[in-house]
């Protein structure tokens, strides 16, 4: 058991048929950190995610969650932690308060605790109103709010997030945002994938970016900058330069600039 560390990823890789969509990765991830995931389209985050959350079994490697080996020991390892996708999957003959009600059952959740827990998360995320209705009949953003419910109510000690701001107005996505470090600095490991930079920038303590399948650059703001030797860089730009999208500039231009369009 290791009590430091919440998450161990030792030489992970997975193909799809002769395609290395994940390469040897390995980390670790300190309890109570708030950890971002960065990489551009179809770099392996995903892939990697689903690894981790024991959905996606992988080709070679080991990953441990809380002590626990999610391929070994499935159960005790989802016993406690969370997972919310990018796009929920969700049961819609449920109310918002049925769902999370069986979501408390699974995770045999005390009553009473149980009852004051939900009332609370349906107030936070203003849900409470609609709570009753089936999930059916609730928007993108709703749903996406009732799926952060379901995964905070049993308390996971790491919860893994996709994507999870998109579908979020800018109050959801505060909410979510102020939640997750409140509940890091209570000892929650958050481990998350975005492609909005500012986030990753104003919320994670280290963050990771994963191109082609390789983990190519991990760290705090600080260590990365002081990695490319660039001491006021924004993590934008410390990212485009990381991922090799420097010439996008250039492209852009060159398709502002076409001959065609010019002499239209
Ligand atoms: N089931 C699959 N079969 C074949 N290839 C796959 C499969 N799932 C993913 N891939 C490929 O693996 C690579 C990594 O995909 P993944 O979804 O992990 O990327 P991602 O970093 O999450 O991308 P995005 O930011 O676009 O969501 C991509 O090239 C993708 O096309």
């Amino acid at each position: 058991m290791n009590n430091v560390h919440s998450i161990v990823v030792k030489n992970l890789s997975k193909r799809y048929g002769s395609f290395h969509a994940v390469k040897e990765i390995n980390f670790e991830i300190k309890k109570g950190e708030l950890f971002c995931f960065l990489g551009p389209n179809g770099a392996g985050k995903t892939t990697t995610i689903k690894m981790m959350t024991g959905l996606l079994e992988p080709g070679s490697g080991q990953i441990e969650i809380a002590g626990e080996d999610i391929w070994k020991n499935p159960l005790e390892a989802k016993r406690k932690m969370a997972y919310i996708p990018d796009h929920p999957n969700l049961y819609p003959k449920l109310s918002g308060r049925e769902f999370l009600r069986f979501i408390g059952s699974v995770f045999e959740i005390k009553q009473d605790v149980f009852e004051d827990r939900m009332e609370r998360y349906l107030s936070l995320f203003e849900l409470f109103e609609r709570a009753d209705e089936l999930i059916e009949s609730y928007s993108h953003g709703m749903k996406q709010k009732i799926n952060i419910c379901g995964a905070l109510i049993h308390q996971p000690e790491v919860l893994f997030l996709d994507e999870p701001t998109v579908g979020l107005d800018p109050k959801g996505a505060k909410t979510l945002k102020n939640l997750l470090q409140s509940l890091c600095r209570q000892g929650m490991t958050v481990f998350m994938s975005t492609h909005i930079l500012e986030i990753a920038e104003q919320m994670c303590d280290r963050v990771g970016i994963i191109k082609n399948g390789e983990l190519i650059a991990i760290g705090t703001m600080a260590e990365l900058r002081e990695k490319e030797g660039k001491a006021d860089t924004s993590l934008e730009d410390l990212f485009l330069e990381l991922t090799g999208d420097t010439d996008m500039k250039q492209l852009i231009q060159e398709l502002a600039d076409d001959k065609e369009r010019v002499e239209k």
